[in-house]
């Protein structure tokens, strides 16, 4: 792996660039019923749908970044460009230092798409037959090709399964395995497309530190999708939020956490039950009456715990943040959804 992990040192910074990036569909609209049927003989509606309209985006090399939206917001269709599988029909883009939908072999080799949805191994065979089938589609030497499954082997813990049939895997085996497929060829680049769909909590632990094992052993930069808030926070480091396909947030969670405004909230602890005032005006008893959860208002904190300490005797105080699934159905809300 060594050749492949100095090529990526060399791979342009950013490694993503789109600039006033657009895509419409253009598709003929099924006619209902038997009439509208034979009028399509003749004459055929033409419909458009603007799913991305113009996205400035940037991803910088070894960067783990989160691409969310709603459902429908034009995720899919960003990464189809991204990755040369649809040619936009606005704006410029460039990916490792290439326009992705002339497909170039060098541009190709660079990068890597998993799906969590979608196996990329073949099901009757091996994963071993498989990556063979891939080192000769991609043209690995043979040194190369076993120094590769033997680090892959032991990076994704898949070295004693390499020969079982994939059709007699688990899902969170096949996951450690579909990885593999995808970092063969050394890809500078990985889309992950929902790579923890449908998997146990356990094998989501186990996948999302293998990502984040991958970025810190090869400087993969990686680009994931995911309605899985839990992935989202584990991993990246910064998000990029489209709705309705435009740029809605590009930061961290922290600036994003701020960007839904959600009131921050804290607890303390006493060791008897506190001695309320009258005043407070939102708090939930937790434990027993010995915690009380409030609403962090725009009083100086410290503030706040000096207040507190004349309740009782306080023992803990701690800030909760709003979870990433409250903070995103908060900035999504209603204006998310397309028509
Ligand atoms: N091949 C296509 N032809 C016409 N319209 C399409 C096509 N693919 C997607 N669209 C439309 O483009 C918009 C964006 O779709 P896209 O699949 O990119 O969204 P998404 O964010 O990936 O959604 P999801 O989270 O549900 O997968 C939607 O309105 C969708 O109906």
């Amino acid at each position: 792996m060594e050749s492949i992990v100095r090529a990526r040192f060399s791979e342009p910074d950013p490694v993503i660039t789109a600039r006033n990036l657009g895509k419409t569909y253009e598709f003929h609209r099924q006619p209902q019923g038997l009439m509208g049927a034979i009028r399509s003989l003749f004459h055929r509606e033409l419909t458009s749908v603007q799913a991305v309209h113009g996205l400035d985006l940037e991803v910088r090399r070894g960067e783990i970044v989160g691409l969310l939206g709603p459902n429908g917001a034009g995720k899919t269709t960003v990464v189809k460009m991204l990755c040369g599988l649809l040619e936009p029909t606005a704006g410029t883009l460039s990916v490792c230092g290439e326009r992705p939908s002339d497909r170039s072999s060098s541009f190709l080799s660079r990068i890597s798409v998993i799906f969590g949805q979608k196996a990329m191994l073949w099901w009757d065979v091996s994963t071993r037959e498989s990556l063979r089938i891939h080192r000769s589609m991609y043209g690995i030497p043979s040194g190369d090709f076993s120094e590769a499954v033997g680090s892959l082997g032991e990076l994704l813990g898949i070295t004693g399964i390499l020969d079982t049939p994939v059709r007699n895997l688990s899902l969170g085996q096949r996951m450690r395995c579909e990885l593999a497929l995808a970092l063969l060829h050394g890809p500078t680049l990985l889309f992950a497309d929902e790579p923890t769909i449908g998997l146990d909590v356990e094998a989501k632990v186990v996948v999302r530190n293998l990502f984040r094992e991958i970025n810190q052993t090869f400087g993969t930069t990686i680009l994931l999708t995911s309605h899985d808030m839990n992935d989202v926070e584990a991993l990246c480091d910064r998000v990029i939020v489209i709705n309705a396909g435009r740029m809605a947030f590009d930061g961290d969670l922290t600036e994003l956490r701020a960007h839904a405004d959600i009131p921050r909230e804290v607890v303390l602890t006493y060791r008897d039950a506190p001695r309320l005032p009258p005043d407070v005006l939102w708090a939930s008893i937790e434990n027993g009456a010995r915690s009380v959860r409030l609403r962090l208002g725009n009083e100086p904190f410290a503030e706040l715990v000096q207040t507190a300490t004349r309740w009782g005797d306080l023992l803990d105080v701690r800030i909760v943040e709003a979870g990433l699934d409250e903070v995103m159905a908060k900035v999504f809300g209603d204006r998310g959804r397309r028509p």
